[in-house]
């Protein structure tokens, strides 16, 4: 006979008497608590049961049998689904206990050798579990593979078991269409499955969540909920509509993210399981996420598919859309999907094409808007106002429709709208946190109101509530903010030097520009500096690539220049120091930029280059970013938000040499693109009007043309006339000048082993605030 592979959960070991007997019910008790937590089965210490050395050969059908003690098999009474669970409150065995009591075991002579006490098996829930959803294609593998011949099943190595699953449900596996490079940053590390069993997660006890979701907490190592969980998800369970505002990095994504899921769990159990056979859920998606930019709804992504990777629940098909992907493709993902989550571009021109699509959609539960200033402000609005006509498209049609059973499921009038930001328009805010009027300097301007936001969004409920958990601040807790001050020509220099500072920090620098970006991503590479490009014109491949290569942990020294397409919402770890190269359009461009580093709890720096023609723009921008931080401080601290950092000039001036030949070289390479797209464009433009077309004689009409950007051109002649070897000379130079030391005083030392305490400096212990928050105000 075939070797059969099969797992029993196990309370008792030793079978017998009635005082055993009556423990073991006790031991059950202690699971039923809100304590015991659930596990997956493959994160538990399974032992084999030895194959008994005597009296039991005829056992030999049993081999392959795995064990576990002290693990209680409980139904979920809000899921309706069985599960295992682990107590604090009583202790784990260690593997070498487990093994003195399989070999206990083994002379116990009433007690079959597979762990399974004839009398005292307190598990009584698989027959339940097999009667009830016996047929449902979804069930944990172990518990579908029990009792089946092992010809049939796919052996995993031992204590690996469905390791694919934990990255990634199967579903999700056969429907990504496209490496995610944000899935290493939400990966739990699986090495360490056993740690999961211990972390306690207790402090969601409040939140009335079920075991499952809490397994999957425990398995992100999320020991407690933030402030915006704690407030945002028993209000979405009790089915209100949330606008959400808390500070960059606080866990915004999980406060609708769990919800979410939640309520995945809660449908998907109560399938038939006719639609269980056919392998995929055959509701309508559960949410819609809509994100500002493909970044962000990729890592928003990411992070739900970590949440949603429970080995023994059913895992919601997550579809990304987003511009830069096949359309065709997107569709087809987009059918089978339980959560959607794109920018509002691509979504719309997605589902606008396909009535079945937006059929399914005007049928979510959740609308969630995350970011959402940005995307309601003017110039983004239209798509989403596009998206939410499509979803309420029904409304008046809704008596010709016929029933449909999914409507009862998620009704519209029973959708949810969640709106979620870590910055709110001034007026808005006041607003919506029902207070009259504003205290004035908040970041903000004038067009939004609570009556705009309500319209514009079809809220169902009258007044959505509005969550605010830190009205003081939108910025993060651990973030320290800085300026170094320098000429306006001079800020390639001052960020090599600061970078230079910074060894081995992963820094995100902010421009402006998409220009600037692809002028310093190659400046920096030329001294060595392993920068990567994001803007918006990068084709997606590339984008993910950048941000893939930014974030890898491997990456050393890893350095982003961005435009502001990267300044929301991206959760990359471990970024240390942002830069902003140009000083930000908008304060609650700052804000948001600044938020990239001190995310979830963590500390960080955000420095700002600031020239002499930027002085006024600061002042305004710390009046209104921290006017209600200053109007809470003491005198004496209000005046050092943000602290200036004096570079030591002595090493500023001696790589000044390499920073002039770097810029020469890139200046060369950029100027000569830029000159053979012009040529192009121009030789097409000429042909196509019959006319001769000279570039040299075009140059030179360009450089005698007088007025703005007179000089600019001149620049971009001379760089584009550099020959092939003169560049080569010119980069001969550089290596040389790379080769040097920077000697920097009395102790000789590389720059790089740390010059300057830029961290001692940011905690104020040196250097002075640029301007007064006070006179900065007066100023407004
Ligand atoms: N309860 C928690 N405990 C610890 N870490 C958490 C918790 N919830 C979320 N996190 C982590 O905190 C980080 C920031 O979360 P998230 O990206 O959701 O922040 P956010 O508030 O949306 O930020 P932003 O405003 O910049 O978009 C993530 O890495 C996330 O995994």
């Amino acid at each position: 006979m075939a070797p059969i592979v099969n797992k029993r959960a196990r309370l008792e070991v030793n079978s017998g008497s009635r005082k055993r007997r009556k423990h073991g019910q006790e031991v059950n008790k202690l699971f039923q608590k809100s304590s015991a937590r659930p596990v997956s089965l493959d994160s538990l210490p399974w032992q084999e049961v030895a194959f008994p050395e005597s009296g039991f050969e005829d056992a030999e059908g049993f081999f392959g049998l795995e064990e576990i003690s002290n693990v209680g098999v409980v139904k979920d009474p809000k899921l309706g689904k069985v599960e295992y669970r682990i107590s604090s409150d009583i202790p784990r065995s260690k593997p070498q206990e487990m093994s003195n009591q399989v070999a206990e075991l083994k002379h116990t002579k009433n007690t079959a050798p597979w762990g399974v006490a004839a009398e005292d098996d307190q598990w009584e829930g698989f027959e339940e579990f097999d009667e009830a959803e016996g047929k449902d294609a979804k069930r944990a593998p172990e518990m579908k593979n029990a009792g089946r011949d092992a010809r049939d099943i796919k052996l995993k190595p031992k204590g690996r078991q469905n390791k694919e699953c934990k990255d990634l449900s199967p579903k999700q596996a056969t429907s990504k269409a496209l490496v995610n490079p944000f899935d290493a940053l939400t990966k739990v590390n699986d090495d360490t499955d056993d740690a999961v069993g211990e972390i306690d997660v207790s402090a969601w006890d409040s939140l009335n969540l079920s075991s499952a979701t809490l397994s999957s907490i425990a398995r992100l190592k999320f020991v407690k909920p933030t402030s915006i969980q704690q407030a945002a998800i028993p209000a979405i369970l009790d089915g209100h509509e949330i606008i959400g505002k808390a500070p960059t990095g606080s866990g915004k994504t999980l406060a609708y993210g769990l919800p979410i899921y939640e309520h995945y769990l809660k449908t998907s159990f109560g399938q038939s399981s006719e639609e269980g056979k056919a392998g995929h859920r055959t509701l309508p998606p559960v949410a819609l996420i809509l994100s500002p930019t493909r970044e962000l709804a990729h890592q928003l992504s990411a992070h739900l598919t970590a949440l949603c990777s429970e080995p023994s629940s059913p895992a919601p098909t997550i579809a990304t859309v987003t511009g830069g992907l096949s359309v065709h493709k997107q569709q087809r993902i987009l059918a089978k999907a339980d959560i959607v989550i794109g920018t509002p571009g691509r979504l719309w021109e997605v589902i606008n094409g396909s009535a079945e699509l937006s059929k399914s959609l005007r049928s979510i539960k959740f609308l969630v808007v995350d970011e959402a200033d940005r995307l309601l402000s003017e110039g983004h609005f239209k798509e989403v106002e596009e998206i939410l006509r499509i979803l309420d498209r029904g409304d008046e049609t809704v008596e010709d429709e016929p029933e449909d059973d999914n409507k009862t499921l998620y009704g519209k009038q029973q959708r949810q709208t969640l709106v979620f930001s870590a910055t709110f328009h001034r007026d808005l805010q006041q607003k919506l946190a029902g207070k009259g009027k504003s205290i004035g300097g908040d970041l903000m301007g004038k067009r939004e109101s609570m009556e705009y936001l309500l319209k514009k969004l079809n809220f169902r409920e009258e007044k959505p509530q509005f969550i605010d958990v830190n009205p003081i601040s939108q910025m993060a807790l651990g973030l320290k903010e800085g300026i170094v001050e320098c000429a306006g020509t001079d800020k390639d220099l001052y960020l090599y030097s600061l970078l230079l500072h910074h060894p081995n920090t992963r820094t995100l620098i902010f421009t402006n520009s998409i220009s600037s970006v692809r002028r310093l991503t190659p400046f920096l590479q030329n001294l060595n500096l392993p920068a990567q490009a994001l803007h918006s014109q990068m084709p997606q491949k590339a984008r993910l690539r950048s941000v893939e290569r930014f974030s890898a942990p491997s990456s050393q020294n890893p350095i982003l220049i961005a435009t502001d397409v990267a300044a929301r919402g991206l959760d990359i770890p471990s970024v240390q120091l942002v830069i902003h190269y140009h000083l930000p359009r908008a304060a609650d461009t700052y804000v948001h930029r600044s938020g990239r580093t001190a995310r979830a709890e963590k500390s960080g720096s955000s420095i700002l280059l600031c020239a002499p023609e930027e002085v006024q723009g600061v002042r305004r921008l710390v009046a209104k970013v921290h006017a209600r931080n200053a109007s809470n401080s003491t005198e004496d601290s209000k005046n050092f938000f943000m602290r200036t950092i004096e570079l030591d000039r002595r090493v500023v001036s001696r790589v000044k040499p390499r920073v002039v030949l770097s810029k020469k070289i890139s200046d060369a390479a950029l100027a000569k693109e830029k000159r053979g797209h012009e040529d192009n464009w121009l030789k097409t433009a000429a042909e196509e009007l019959g006319v001769d077309y000279d570039s040299d004689e075009f140059a030179a009409g360009g450089e005698s043309r007088k007025g703005r950007g007179q000089g600019r051109r001149k620049k971009e002649n001379e760089a584009w006339g550099l020959t092939k070897a003169e560049v080569g000379a010119l980069r001969a130079e550089l290596r040389e000048e790379l080769g040097k030391r920077i000697n920097v005083g009395v102790s000789e030392r590389y720059l790089t082993a740390g010059g300057v305490d830029v961290d001692e400096l940011l905690r104020g212990e040196k250097g002075e605030f640029l301007g007064r928050v006070d006179d900065a105000m007066q100023n407004m």
